[in-house]
């Protein structure tokens, strides 16, 4: 119980921030909006008012026979009546255009701070479903239930100066009147808040249900999977896995729907019951002459409305209750804290590496796992030389580039740059250093200019700089044969965009590696997707911009390797040969043994 009490408290605690969200995102709209709100609060009980005064005066009128003199008190209460109802109307429409805006600014802001989160959190979180999770749920629906909230306390507010207006004419009636109303609410109240609180619970829990189903849709739509998807035949697999979750998903909601309907239907079965002691009570007083006929009309038309007003404050209660629950979401997603920080007194960073990288007892293991990848693990990479580092898969290599990338940090151990742990230094600072040129690159569908700039962006750099890194990358050509030259739009997802093929993206991420000029240049089998030929062509363009810098080659391609100064076989998360190609020849251990298997399968010929 305390527990539950703990955590709706937690929730609410949530609303004065996004209030301050929603005052962030649309200051004037939001003024507007609560100025509008009031006017339209006042509104019924002007009504109220006025039917009274109609009412009464059309008694009086038929009472003293129907004269143009003894009509005119009537006149300006009807007058005001037909003003007031063209106010409703008009400022019906304002307050859709206000919320309309509103609502564009806020979810503006709100999906900003979600991009900014996503890029500010650790590259470990996108290694782990439920971080998935997480951003799924902050996503869903974030900016419509925040306005949501807004809009319902609002409204909350609306119907409470409504009630209390009404609450007040009741009054001289009788206080029971009041009280009559307000204890017919809370049942309805009660049940409002739990079925809330029971969909929430049951949306959270479906999240990697529903996230599956995203999955299993891209799937079937997307430009990836299309071939072998085709070729596999697993069109109808796929789909009927996708039917079936959303089956057991839909008819889970529709069950939770019946519940809801059912509890509503309740509620105001009840509400009907309450209304119906009071109105008994003044045909009661009407019957024995003790109340007009415009009081009549004015106490109908009060707990009429008091009624109304009342069931859509319960519903506004209720809904501001299940956006809190759904807000909490985005909120604990803006409160996630990245584990790879700066430190508070960042060391300078070396200019040009003089001594290296050097790997120190380090062990690590991916989060969640019991097993280490790598334990008390050693290695130095000496400034200004090529490494390869090669090795059977899962040996550990990807891992190794993460830890000196700062995706991660040790568990014990530490990663040295010219002496300094890679953890004092600014980690922004740091991944400046560093170029990695990835076996599947990224591929923007922007122009081919801005393909190449993005190694560098916040350095703008020129189309001089940019031409020269695609002829330095040996990609110059390509671009210059398409049509709108280095304006073209690359890949097929947008309209006129020209696809490359993958060994012609490697070279462009090596335009990238190019025109950022990191002194760290790491290679993750990037040559994967080209023809001999053109590796040999790479590899020299390679070597070119290498020069007297410091590059780590991961590969299974032992023609690559054999290029590199120093190469290193790793396996099961230890170094267990290193030496140049020929030193490793003629130790006849596992890069030997290895190397004469490639070049047998390469040429067919025994060696
Ligand atoms: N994000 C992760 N979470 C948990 N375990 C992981 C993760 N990434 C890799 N591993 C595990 O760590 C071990 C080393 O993986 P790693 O990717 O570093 O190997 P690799 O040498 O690069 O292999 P390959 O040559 O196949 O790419 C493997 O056993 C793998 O299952």
């Amino acid at each position: 119980m305390n527990r539950r009490l703990g955590r709706a408290i937690a929730r609410i605690s949530y609303l004065p921030k996004t209030l301050d969200l929603v005052w962030t995102a649309s200051k004037g709209w939001t003024i507007a909006w609560a100025i509008l709100l009031v006017i339209q609060g006042l509104m019924p009980v002007a009504m109220v008012y006025l039917t009274r005064s109609v009412v009464d005066g059309l008694v009086a009128v038929m009472g003293a026979g129907a004269t143009w003199q003894s009509a005119q008190p009537i006149i300006i209460p009807a007058a005001a009546m037909v003003c007031v109802l063209l106010l409703g109307g008009s400022l019906q429409t304002v307050m859709e255009w206000v919320r309309t805006a509103q609502s564009e600014f806020v979810h503006d802001h709100i999906t900003t701070l979600i991009h900014q989160k996503s890029v500010a959190v650790d590259y470990a979180f996108y290694e782990s479903s439920e971080y998935y999770d997480r951003l799924n749920r902050a996503r869903s629906d974030a900016s419509g239930q925040s306005l949501s909230l807004l809009e319902n306390l609002g409204n909350g507010m609306q119907n409470s100066i409504t009630l209390l207006a009404m609450a007040a004419i009741l009054l001289p009636y009788g206080a029971w009147l009041a009280v009559v109303l307000l204890i017919s609410a809370l049942p309805s109240l009660y049940i409002i808040l739990n079925l809330n609180r029971y969909y929430h619970r049951w949306w959270q829990g479906t999240t990697t249900e529903r996230r599956r189903q995203e999955y299993y849709d891209a799937l079937l739509t997307n430009s990836n999977t299309a071939a072998e998807l085709r070729l596999f035949n697993l069109g109808s697999q796929f789909q009927s896995t996708y039917l079936k979750s959303r089956h057991r998903l839909r008819t889970e909601y529709l069950q939770i729907l019946k519940v809801q309907s059912l509890g509503r239907f309740s509620a105001t079965i009840l509400g009907l019951f309450v209304f119906m002691a009071p109105l008994s009570w003044v045909v009661w007083r009407i019957l024995q002459g003790k109340m007009t006929l415009g009081e009549l009309a004015l106490f109908f038309q009060a707990f009429q409305q008091s009624r109304g007003v009342m069931v859509s404050l319960l519903g506004n209660l209720g809904q501001i209750y299940k956006s809190s629950l759904f807000i909490s979401n985005l909120f604990e997603f803006l409160e996630l804290k990245p584990q790879i920080i700066n430190p508070t007194q960042p060391l300078a960073i070396p200019k040009q590496l003089k001594q290296g990288i050097s790997f120190q007892q380090v062990s690590f293991g991916y989060p969640g796992s019991d097993r280490p990848v790598l334990e008390n693990f050693n290695l130095t990479i000496p400034a200004g030389k090529i490494v390869a580092i090669v090795g059977d898969n899962g040996a550990g290599k990807s891992t190794l580039i993460k830890l000196l990338c700062r995706f991660y940090d040790p568990e014990s151990g530490c990663i040295q740059l010219d002496g300094i742990d890679i953890r004092d230094l600014s980690v922004i600072e740091y991944q400046r250093l560093i170029t990695v040129l990835f076996q599947f690159p990224v591929s923007y569908y922007v122009t081919a200019a801005e393909n190449i700039a993005l190694g560098d962006w916040s350095a703008t750099p020129s189309l001089d700089e940019i031409e020269l890194a695609a002829k330095n990358a040996g990609i110059h050509e390509k671009i210059a044969s398409l049509p709108q030259s280095y304006n073209a739009i690359l890949g097929k997802l947008f309209p006129e965009g020209t696809e490359l093929s993958g060994g012609q993206w490697q070279r462009l991420a090596l335009a990238r590696a190019f025109l950022r000029r990191a002194e760290i240049i790491i290679l993750d089998e990037p040559t994967s997707a080209m023809d001999p030929w053109a590796e040999f062509d790479w590899l020299e363009r390679f070597r070119t911009m290498a020069n007297g810098r410091t590059a780590v080659v991961i590969t299974h391609r032992f023609t690559l390797a054999m290029r590199a100064d120093i190469i290193h076989v790793m396996r099961a998360g230890k170094i267990v040969e290193s030496g140049s190609h020929d030193e490793l020849l003629a130790q006849g251990g596992f890069y030997a043994q290895s190397w004469k298997e490639q070049m047998e399968v390469t040429s067919n010929v025994p060696v």
